[in-house]
């Protein structure tokens, strides 16, 4: 019978550091670095390899890894790379019929039963920031408030926050003259951070701006978009302000909705983030910081007694988990390691819960079900989760676009060769036009509707998706509806082997009330007001192939969003929120009821914040590090406490 914990003393033998981090990611990258450079001493324990260094080769793959992690237009191909993904298999309905509705459903792939739509994460250093599209936009002051209201603790307050935003950020794209006004007078209105570890940039290529046909169908696009928002010539002064920054801190709530160009975390044009933090930070604190790749944590030793996290156990092997390509490595023997201060989780929204569960803590029938001992009762262990729905409008243009001529998104034509030698061109960008935020019905002040042009063929993600990515005739309006109702998704176990995936399920539009027709409604406004902006282009465009202009009415529109919609920002599946409500961790990130064991990653959102998730994660993380080091006890053995 597998047994998630003992209450034996940990073996003399066992290696000692006082902080473990499970998972280098968003999240655990940052906390792990931050913590490292106060001087304590941290093992990072990560399932997957560095992309760029790898310790063992990589599947065999026609692409190069190298440049799929860092050439910013091959981020699709990042997302497929055997190198590094991890394919999870969500279900958005229980019921089979509507499931199967959905044409990116597969029920079986690659001679595996997988029963559901693929949903793409990366494991590896930096995690899902080595696979992402590198899209850096910071969340609304709302949902940082949202969690002081719900967890009563007034250091989640907005106004603390901004803080966080701004130590992080190394901005590259605003003017030179707010850096040294901030560095001389303290002034920054922008709220922009200027020496942090994140480079912001954006790209510009010379071949898009010389490409008529698509500067004119940008020009006429936006002047569309512009028309259709209310108050026109308000929102383009604030524009013109603050050059469509949807980082600059006085466009944040109230002014929250318009035209937007989104920064990405490159430096000199190519991806930065988690990993170069993490990397950075062992370079210089080679004494405090130990990475473990290729090692997946199966377990976290907790103490029954006293119910208190003394270590972890973990396998070393390549590509152990399920989810990883394929071939798998066989699993080392299990290694233990003690944690004399803290656990720290940050497998993310789907694997730290998975991780908690099979070590005691979660709903206690859930664990009986699969003969896992229980720990510690926590029913809000893997519900909660929430994402937001995308949907694609797609047209096809008559003529290519001669800015991507050439363009095979490999690393054999021109445009790589320009990107590798001048870190120029168009692959310096990762597709994105521009942006444009409003509100689409449900809450009158914030904007939840979050439409991007791109120049690809992109309807969601299914085995092969990023091969689509290369035509070069093709725009697609990605519609993203944020601050979706739908938190009746859950996390739960398949099985006890900690090798296997958990089964996943969103329950996608799930109360069928009033809240779930805000949800659908915001979408279809979504999607009309891109048709619009979509019939500026006029002859330019041949066809709208998705949805199809056959189907305009609101039912068929409702139905095609029920069908195909799609996310990609999967979180809350460990809320932060009090135990009695559903929670998991408190507002210092300490799990309930369980000693010296934190989660520090996307699944502590209660309520899913803003538009893109990866800002919101690195702001958490850099807040559990001064949450972690201001703390009396910080450092001191529990022993000594
Ligand atoms: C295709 C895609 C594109 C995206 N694009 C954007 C974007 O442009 N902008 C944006 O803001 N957000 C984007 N996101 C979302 C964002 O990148 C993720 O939400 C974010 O990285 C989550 O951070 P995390 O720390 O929770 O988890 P992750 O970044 O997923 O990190 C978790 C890490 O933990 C490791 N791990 C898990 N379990 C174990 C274990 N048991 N033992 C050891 N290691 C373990 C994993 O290997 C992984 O490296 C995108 C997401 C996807 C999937």
């Amino acid at each position: 019978m597998p047994t998630s914990n003992t209450s034996e003393p940990p073996a003399s033998d066992a290696e000692s550091f006082e902080y473990i981090v499970v998972g280098a990611g968003a999240g655990g990258a940052v906390i792990a670095a931050r913590l490292a450079e106060a001087g304590k001493r941290v093992l990072v324990l990560e399932a997957g390899d560095d992309p760029l260094a790898p310790q063992h080769a990589p599947p065999p793959s026609p692409r190069s890894l190298d440049a799929d992690y860092q050439v910013p237009a091959f981020h699709p191909f990042a997302t497929e790379h055997p190198g590094l993904r991890w394919d999870f298999w969500v279900r958005h309905y229980a019921s089979d019929g509507e499931q199967q509705r959905d044409w990116k459903y597969r029920r079986e792939h690659e001679g595996e039963d997988v029963d559901g739509v693929l949903y793409p994460r990366a494991s590896g250093l930096g995690g899902c920031a080595g696979h992402n599209a590198m899209i850096i936009v910071r969340p609304n002051n709302a949902d940082w408030n949202h969690i002081w209201q719900v967890t009563g603790d007034p250091s989640w307050k907005a106004s603390n926050m901004a803080k966080y935003f701004r130590r992080l950020e190394r901005c590259r794209y605003r003017f030179f003259l707010y850096r040294w006004l901030d560095r001389l007078f303290g002034w920054n209105p922008s709220g922009h951070g200027w020496s942090g570890w994140l480079t912001t940039e954006r790209s510009l290529p010379l071949r898009t701006v010389f490409d008529w046909r698509l500067r004119w169908a940008v020009r006429s696009s936006i002047l569309a978009a512009a028309g259709l928002l209310p108050d026109a010539v308000g929102r383009w002064g604030w524009f013109d302000k603050v050059r469509g920054d949807p980082n600059d801190e006085r466009l944040v709530d109230p002014e929250s909705w318009g035209l937007r160009v989104p920064p990405m975390s490159t430096a000199r044009h190519g991806r930065t983030g988690p990993r170069e933090f993490l990397l950075d930070a062992q370079r210089r604190f080679p004494a405090n910081l130990t990475i473990r790749r290729n090692a997946l944590v199966t377990r976290i030793d907790i103490d029954q007694s006293t119910r208190t996290a003394t270590g972890v156990v973990y396998r070393e092997g390549v590509r152990l988990y399920q989810a990883s390509a394929r071939p798998h490595g066989r699993p080392g023997p299990e290694r233990r390691v003690e944690a004399c201060c803290e656990v720290i989780l940050a497998g993310g929204a789907f694997n730290t819960p998975q991780l908690l569960m099979l070590s005691g803590v979660g709903e206690p029938t859930h664990l009986q079900e699969h003969r896992i001992e229980r720990i510690h009762a926590l029913a809000g262990v893997g519900r909660n989760l929430q994402d937001r729905y995308e949907i694609g409008v797609v047209s096809r243009m008559r003529t290519r676009w001669p800015a991507l001529r050439g363009a095979t998104y490999t690393t054999a034509d021109g445009q790589y060769r320009s990107w590798r030698r001048w870190r120029s061109g168009n692959y310096t960008s990762n597709g994105f036009l521009f942006s444009v935020l409003f509100p689409g019905k449900c809450i009158p002040v914030l904007a939840d509707v979050f439409c991007s042009s791109l120049l690809a063929d992109f309807r969601g993600y299914y085995p092969g998706y990023s091969e689509e990515i290369k035509k070069t005739d093709y725009l697609s309006w990605l519609i993203l509806k944020a601050y979706t109702h739908n938190d009746s998704g859950t996390v739960r176990l398949r099985s006890s082997d900690p090798l296997q995936r958990p089964e996943i399920q969103f329950n996608y539009f799930e109360d069928g009330g009033e809240t779930t027709e805000h949800d659908l409604a915001a979408l279809v406004n979504g999607i009309t007001f891109v048709r619009e902006v979509a019939d500026a282009l006029g002859e330019l465009v041949e066809e709208e192939v998705a949805p199809g202009r056959h189907l305009f009415t609101d039912e068929q529109l409702r139905q095609y969003i029920r069908d195909t919609a799609w996310g990609h920002h999967a979180c809350g599946t460990c809320a932060m929120k009090p135990e009695a409500a559903g929670g998991v961790v408190d507002s210092r990130f300490r799990v309930h009821g369980i000693d010296r064991l934190r989660v520090v990653d996307a699944s502590i959102f209660p309520r899913i914040p803003g538009y893109f998730i990866v800002t919101s994660v690195y702001m958490i993380a850099e807040k559990a590090a001064d949450v972690i080091l201001h703390h009396p006890d910080a450092g001191r053995p529990l022993d000594a406490r």
